[in-house]
């Protein structure tokens, strides 16, 4: 190694005794069992559901107030005691109104501290003290240390134990270490978090979850489709932003534009409001919890038509200047026959109905009128100085690719595109021929660069943001064609089938998943892949564990417009020292459910794939770093302290 480097690490090791306790403390580190990775995916808004998910570590948590106290306390105190980890604040407040007085509330803070302390001890049992430190909350760190090591070395234990707690009581602390060591078993239970994608549309609070997110220790992110289409309407594409108004409209989540985000939808409501009438394809979806009026309803399918017209116009001119996306068959607006309202998709031709043409020249169907022009360049003004969305499109940048291989396994959202025959599909952009790998790889360097010149709306990198949302050849998106048209126009059902790719079907092969490991240059005999996007259908049977285990797909669908769909509200999956394991989630309540009755999701645990042996912090991604580490500290230690 070039020397500069070395004399560079001398200044921070700058004793031989420096380097020596550093590689003993790496050395021990690689010998600790894995930590425990945590994978959500298609979360679609559903903040409430989420957080619950991630508070109790998928029934992690839980798990390990069994391992302790089952001997010891009952059902109904384990599920309360579980109830105050996940909620801390919320069950705290429920607790202090069922004491009469302030004796038995005290005696209640005494045993839920020691309880609590016995937890964290428990769950960090894997973990260096330095670590453990780390999660500590920061106002106690000294004292929870104090009460975690130091007992033992007093022969009555108790009363020194109780000494501490006592003053922490008196000084009227004792809310504040109950919750920070309950968000301590939190973050102890899991160590790292994976979302394969789709944060984003259907569900109402989005924003709530990437602000989680951004709190969160230690988290990667595989960008789902619908992640995609944001960035790409923060990062200019006109499209895209058409796209994500138009699915908030449908799902009446415009709150989320406009109070979440703060973008100014009156240019468009006042378009709207000129152009459009009510129209039933065009108001919001039904499962909407919100009261809301007739009159909103109105005015949201108004909006909603407006903006969907405005995103078909929008799409012609990318198709017809990039050829090579293959998109012809979408030109919708000039395929449509205007005078006998009709039109002919795919060689099948349809009655239209409900129609909106109001802003379409059957002449120049494509053109958008001055009007509309000036309404999506004020929204996309809006939505770049949104400084919330910024932060958080900044954040899915920084934490986000398209696909990611950690700890062996690959992780990505959708799929890699395949022929009928298993062989990876090949897209000409540009003149150059890419596929497999290297396709994914082109098409993350486009949305990056898109993203560094948002000033620029249509060039290639721009564009390709939105075939990453609806391209045949998308990882993302991984159907032939979206039937967005036809579901709002046609009635026959048959016209909205969106085909998938063959890898859908062909993932159930080991041999299928093999390859496609084998293109990432992972190990096929020892990794998986670890899919969302499309939903399990475990009402019809479907199994998520595909291909000998190989295969996993987590979307059971924590989007609540798709559970009648699947049968169940999500699966997640955790990956630890002794394996992995599926766990499927039942439709979760609400927070003040658990809250008030301890009432906690039930979950069931399938194992996906059991270690021989424990895998250690060794065999893993942050074991090879700390290998490197080893590597540097050794030449150190013979460039500058050995003779
Ligand atoms: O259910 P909606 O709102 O009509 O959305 C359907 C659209 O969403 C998609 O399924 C993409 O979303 P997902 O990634 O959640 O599957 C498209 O293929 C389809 O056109
Ligand atoms: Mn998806």
């Amino acid at each position: 190694m070039d020397t500069k480097y070395l004399d560079l690490l001398a200044d921070k090791f700058d004793s031989e005794e420096k380097v020596v306790t550093e590689l003993i403390n790496l050395e021990s580190i690689l010998n600790l069992p894995k930590g425990t990775e945590h994978f959500v995916s298609d979360l679609h808004g559903e903040y409430q559901a989420f957080q619950h998910v991630l508070r109790n570590g998928s029934g992690k948590v839980l798990e390990r107030i069994n391992d302790i106290f089952k001997d010891v306390l009952t059902e109904e105190q384990i599920t309360n005691f579980a109830a105050l980890v996940y909620y801390p604040e919320d069950r705290l407040k429920v607790v202090k109104e069922r004491f009469e007085s302030k004796k038995d509330l005290e005696e209640w803070y005494v045993e839920k501290i020691h309880h609590l302390i016995h937890l964290v001890s428990y769950s960090s049992s894997k973990y260096t003290r330095s670590k453990l430190r780390k999660a500590l909350p920061k106002q106690f760190v000294y004292i929870v240390e104090e009460l975690l090591y130091k007992t033992d070395e007093f022969t009555n234990k108790k009363s020194y134990y109780e000494k501490i707690i006592q003053k922490i009581i008196s000084l009227g602390q004792a809310e504040k270490l109950i919750t920070g060591l309950s968000y301590t078993t939190q973050r102890l239970v899991v160590d790292h978090l994976h979302v394969v994608g789709d944060i984003y549309d259907r569900g109402p609070e989005p924003d709530k979850i990437m602000d989680t997110l951004i709190d969160h220790h230690s988290i990667d992110i595989q960008w789902g489709n619908h992640d995609v289409l944001w960035i790409g309407a923060y990062a200019g594409s006109k499209v895209c932003l058409a796209n994500i108004i138009r699915i908030c409209a449908r799902y009446d989540n415009l709150d989320i534009i406009e109070d979440a985000y703060g973008i100014n939808l009156r240019p468009l409501l006042n378009l709207a409001e000129k152009y459009y009438e009510d129209n039933q394809a065009f108001r919001p979806k039904k499962h909407s919890e919100q009261n809301i009026t007739e009159q909103e309803k109105i005015q949201i399918s108004k909006i909603h038509q407006a903006i969907a017209m405005i995103q078909f116009k929008l799409e012609a001119p990318i198709i017809k200047r990039r050829p090579y996306f293959n998109m012809s068959e979408r030109l919708v607006l000039e395929k449509t026959d205007h005078e006998n309202n009709k039109i002919t998709v795919y060689g099948n031709t349809y009655p239209l109905e409900n129609t909106c043409f109001n802003t379409v020249d059957p002449e120049n169907p494509a053109r958008m009128l001055p009007e509309e022009e000036e309404v999506i360049s004020k929204l996309l003004l809006s939505v770049q100085q949104s400084e919330k969305l910024k932060r958080h499109m900044n954040f899915l940048m920084k934490k986000g690719s398209l696909y990611l291989k950690y700890n062996g396994n690959l992780l990505i959202h959708g799929c890699m595109p395949v022929d009928a025959d298993g062989n990876m599909e090949q897209m000409e952009i540009e003149g150059e021929v890419y596929k497999g790998r290297a396709l994914l790889d082109k098409f993350e360097n486009y949305l990056r660069y898109a993203f560094k010149h948002k000033e620029v709306t249509d060039d290639l990198a721009t564009d390709m943001v939105w075939y990453l949302w609806t391209g045949e050849f998308s990882s993302l998106f991984g159907k032939r064609a979206m039937t967005t048209f036809e579901r709002y126009f046609i009635t026959d059902k048959a016209s909205h089938k969106e085909e998938k790719n063959p890898y859908y079907y062909l993932r159930e092969n080991v041999e299928m998943c093999e390859k496609i490991l084998k293109e990432f240059e992972l190990d096929p005999g020892q990794g998986h892949i670890i899919n969302g996007h499309t939903p399990v259908k475990e009402i019809d049977g479907e199994n998520p564990i595909k291909a000998d285990g190989k295969m996993i797909v987590i979307d059971g669908g924590f989007s609540k417009a798709y559970q009648s769909t699947t049968g169940i509200a999500g699966y997640t999956l955790l990956y630890n020292s002794f394996g992995m394991q599926l766990v499927a989630h039942q439709h979760f309540n609400s927070k003040e459910d658990v809250v008030l009755n301890g009432a906690d999701v039930l979950s069931v645990r399938r194992v996906v794939d059991e270690e021989v042996e424990r895998k250690k912090v060794r065999e893993t991604n942050t074991g090879a770093r700390l290998k490197e580490e080893i590597e540097m500290l050794n030449q150190l230690m013979a460039y500058r302290y050995i003779n």
